[in-house]
């Protein structure tokens, strides 16, 4: 419940449109009260009088006008109303997307590593999708049943007070009881169906990324078998909900005539006229359109709650770093000073870099040599501030980089890393993350000077050609020229090179190489951090640092350190 009340207070932008579907829902369902009593009221009535030979005893005139006006009320009141609360669900659930991408974004990438890709998405579609029930299903039932309630009420204790506890009574067992036992018996199944369809989201996601991995280690069954098994659970669940769903139906269906026949039998026996009796046993009957759609949103509680927890689990993850309150004005300088840092990685106690000090000045180039696993990634993503260090600060440009936004710093940093990660566009906007606004020329140049131009020419669709799913459809050289283009349209001071030439062939490599020189080269403000194993690319560094088990342990012109450091004696025998 306490889930369910956080998604509506965040609905509160639009609580005018959902108070008056609520208030349409209301009037709707008491036009509907009115319009079955007054015919049941007319018909007895014409009927009695009829027999009594005074037909003239009453207002035909005023009756059959009332039944129309309720009629035409009813149809119009119900028309408004789904207009009204579809279009508040859908103003709610678009900005709960967004709110979703906002809350998860400052996460990425420090916090959602644990979370699967497809269980994000099953949270941005399914979850967000699900909540539509609270909004339409929960507020603006629960009004109209109480609006009902109060007006069936007045109504009884004036025409036929006899009849007012016995109806009200059913209708609170109809419209109370009975949703909250169905809450009960239903919620397992509903939250076992959110569950399960997320798990099955999630293994269908990893089952198309993956599907060239398990299809060569012929694992791709036990991908299906789990999916499959999510499915039966799915289904089971499914099964359960409609089964409790056709009980309560039927339950539902006896009790609006059963309710007839007690307000009209309670009014009858209390020395009420005929029609007076019809008019009470028919506005208890009607009072029941209020009750089913309660206990329907009850088969919903469940998976509701299911997918408001889910949704809200998010906002209970702290980001691994977050903006300075006042943020400092970013230097004009870009020097980087790393001074005894120490870190690890959250939820986990091995220390990864410990008392790591290194200094890259402006223009210069410095790079990072050690074994695998030394720390040298990671020192680029506290740079990157995907992270923060527990102790120890880095600096740029003289200020410590935790008093600066994070957008500020990430402006002066151009990352290429060996994934040379692309979205699944087109080349354009894959290079336009970089710069949103840049011409068809920069992007040009940007390739040109990545050596990428050719090809991205002879691409049929050019500019507009699909990367595909990662970069799938491009080679990972091109990906990787691609990425270094991209990195140029930025035009950040600081490259951060992250193994970026690994796995390339001698020629595609040179190419790499020689473009980034020719960056370098043109402004000797530019400088670059260059994480690597490979002998071409340390000849680009004036400077090495060797990290060993997350501590630099030589610092220099390449000779002296490789006379120094018998680490980077290992990693670069030729050298
Ligand atoms: N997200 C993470 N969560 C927990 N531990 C991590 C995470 N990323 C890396 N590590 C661990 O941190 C240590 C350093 O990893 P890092 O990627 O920085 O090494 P590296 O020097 O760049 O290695 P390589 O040359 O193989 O890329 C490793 O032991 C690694 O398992």
């Amino acid at each position: 419940m306490k889930d369910l009340r956080f998604f509506l207070a965040l609905a509160r932008p639009d609580r005018w449109w959902l108070r008056l579907g609520a208030a349409l829902s209301a009037l709707t369902l008491l036009a509907g009260i009115g319009l079955l009593s007054l015919s049941g009221w007319f018909i007895t009535a014409s009927a009695v009088a009829g027999l009594a030979g005074a037909g003239r005893a009453f207002n035909y005139l005023f009756a059959s006008g009332g039944v129309r006006g309720f009629a035409l009320g009813r149809t119009v009141g119900r028309y408004a109303e789904r207009m009204v609360t579809h279009e508040a669900t859908f103003r709610i659930l678009s900005r709960l997307r967004l709110w979703v991408f906002e809350t998860a974004a400052p996460l990425a990438p420090a916090r959602l590593g644990r979370l699967r890709g497809g269980d994000l998405l099953s949270r941005v579609t399914q979850d967000v999708d699900a909540l539509d029930a609270l909004y339409l299903r929960f507020v603006t039932p629960v009004t109209a049943a109480l609006a009902g309630a109060l007006f069936t009420s007045v109504l009884l204790a004036f025409l036929a007070p006899a009849a007012l506890p016995g109806v009200l009574g059913v209708f609170v067992l109809a419209s109370v009881i009975l949703p909250l036992r169905v809450a009960k018996t239903a919620g397992k199944a509903g939250e076992a169906l959110t569950q399960n369809a997320s798990s099955m989201r999630a293994d269908a996601a990893d089952l198309v990324s993956g599907l060239a991995e398990l299809k060569a280690y012929g694992a791709e069954h036990r991908i299906i078998a789990h999916l499959e098994n999510s499915n039966a659970n799915c289904v089971a669940a499914q099964r359960e909900i409609a089964r409790i769903s056709m009980f309560n139906g039927a339950l539902l269906a006896l009790s609006a005539p059963a309710s007839f026949v007690l307000g009209f039998g309670l009014a009858a026996a209390s020395g009420a006229a005929a029609p007076v009796s019809a008019l009470a046993g028919f506005v208890a009957f009607a009072l029941f359109e209020a009750a089913a759609p309660l206990v329907q949103a009850a088969e919903l509680y469940g998976k509701t709650t299911a997918s408001a927890r889910r949704l809200k689990a998010l906002t209970e993850i702290s980001p691994a770093v977050i903006d300075p309150v006042a943020p400092a004005p970013l230097p004009e300088r870009w020097d980087i000073t790393v001074d005894g840092v120490n870190f690890s990685y959250p939820d986990t106690d091995t220390p990864v870099l410990r008392d790591a000090r290194l200094s890259l000045p402006e223009g210069g180039r410095l790079a990072l040599v050690g074994a695998s696993g030394a720390g040298k990634s990671s020192l680029i993503k506290l740079l990157m501030r995907f992270y923060a260090p527990q102790s120890g600060g880095i600096r740029l440009g003289g200020t410590a980089l935790d008093t600066l936004a994070i957008a500020d710093t990430r402006s002066r940093f151009a990352l290429v890393d060996q994934r040379a990660e692309l979205l699944s566009t087109t080349i354009r906007a894959n290079l336009r993350l970089a710069k949103p606004d840049a011409s068809e020329d920069e992007l040009w140049h940007a390739l040109e000077r990545a050596r990428a131009a050719d090809f991205v020419r002879k691409l049929p669709d050019g500019l507009a050609s699909w990367t595909g799913e990662l970069g799938g459809l491009v080679s990972g050289g091109q990906a990787r020229r691609i990425a270094l283009a991209r990195a140029f349209v930025k035009n950040a001071p600081v490259l951060l090179l992250d193994e970026p030439t690994e796995g390339l062939d001698a020629d595609t490599e040179t190419d790499f190489l020689n473009a980034l020189d020719d960056w370098l080269d043109e402004d000797a403000r530019r400088g670059a951090l260059i994480v690597t194993h490979r002998a071409r690319l340390l000849e680009r560094a004036y400077q090495v640092a060797v990290l060993d088990q997350g501590q630099i342990t030589a610092e220099g012109p390449v000779q002296s350190v490789k006379q120094s450091s018998p680490v980077f004696r290992r990693l670069f025998p030729d050298t």
